[in-house]
């Protein structure tokens, strides 16, 4: 079978997507095992996830995203722009904003055109953030985790914890550049106080509403951007007053704007959707 996929990445957080509303690459191949095969860098297409269109009953389109291990996060903040990207471009939806299906429950993307009459950028309304621990999950005997101590190795590291319907910990660090994410990344993702595993997202604050971050993405690794880990950091900075609720976030792959709206605490991020190219795949 011939599979036509797109190949797009959000601040060089990369992806490869699928149309399956038909369902017949579901028919033939597990979503788990295809997104370990075509985000493989070296025998794949290389991608930090697989995105899947699906149809939906209960809203405009579906949305399922797959780590580069198999794994079936809720969410993928970065992922959800090249989504309204293709979806619109490819006039699959026909509207500016629309509602979509996730396993994090409704994601709401608006789409900005550019010059060329194609999506150029996506504001995206994130829902509300989750901070009670026991539905991050994360083992606590508080009912919100600000900075709590979490040993590691027999040392403590101070972690915020927020879901943005995926769970995120977030570590406060003095330089980015020094921060430890390949090697305190990891330990923390497979921690036994996550019982679903987490994102690590390491954040140097710069101003009240500017700040550096870096992060360890649950079955991905070191990436160069994270939206929902994004999303998660602004959240986890203002619960320890570290900043405004509207921030400028500087990652690896380029910036991003934060806002989280007091009115009815939902966070909203705006950032750009590329496509890289198309290309057909035989599965
Ligand atoms: N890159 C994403 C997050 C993708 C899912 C994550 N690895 C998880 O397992 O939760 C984003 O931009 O939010």
């Amino acid at each position: 079978m011939e599979l036509k996929f797109s190949k797009m990445e959000g601040l060089g957080n990369d992806f490869v997507v699928i149309d399956d509303r038909e369902q017949l690459v579901e028919n033939k191949v597990s979503y788990n095992d295809l997104s370990i095969r075509v985000c493989d860098r070296h025998f794949g297409i290389g991608a930090d996830g697989l995105i899947v269109v699906l149809n939906s009953e209960s809203h405009d389109i579906k949305f399922r995203i797959f780590n580069p291990d198999g794994s079936e996060p809720e969410m993928c903040g970065n992922g959800i722009r090249c989504y309204a990207k293709y979806v619109h471009d490819n006039r699959i939806i026909n509207k500016l904003e629309f509602k979509v299906d996730t396993l994090a429950g409704t994601i709401i993307p608006k789409v900005n055109i550019g010059e060329d009459g194609l999506v150029d950028t996506v504001k995206v309304d994130m829902g509300e953030p989750i901070l009670k621990t026991k539905d991050i999950p994360f083992i606590s005997e508080n009912e919100i985790a600000i900075s709590e101590n979490l040993n590691v190795d027999g040392k403590e590291v101070k972690v915020t914890t927020v879901s943005m319907g995926n769970p995120h910990a977030i570590i406060f660090v003095d330089d980015i550049k020094t921060a430890p994410v390949s090697t305190l990344g990891p330990k923390v993702e497979t921690h036994e106080r996550f019982p679903e595993k987490t994102n690590v997202e390491f954040i140097n604050i710069i101003s009240r509403n500017e700040m550096n971050m870096r992060v360890w993405e649950r079955g991905a690794g070191e990436t160069l951007a994270c939206g929902t880990g994004a999303s998660a950091s602004l959240v986890a900075a203002t619960l320890n007053n570290f900043t405004d609720n509207k921030v400028l976030i500087h990652l690896l792959g380029g910036d991003l704007t934060i806002e989280l709206d007091k009115n009815n605490n939902h966070v909203f991020k705006t950032g750009p959707a590329t496509l890289v190219f198309d290309g057909i795949l035989k599965i």
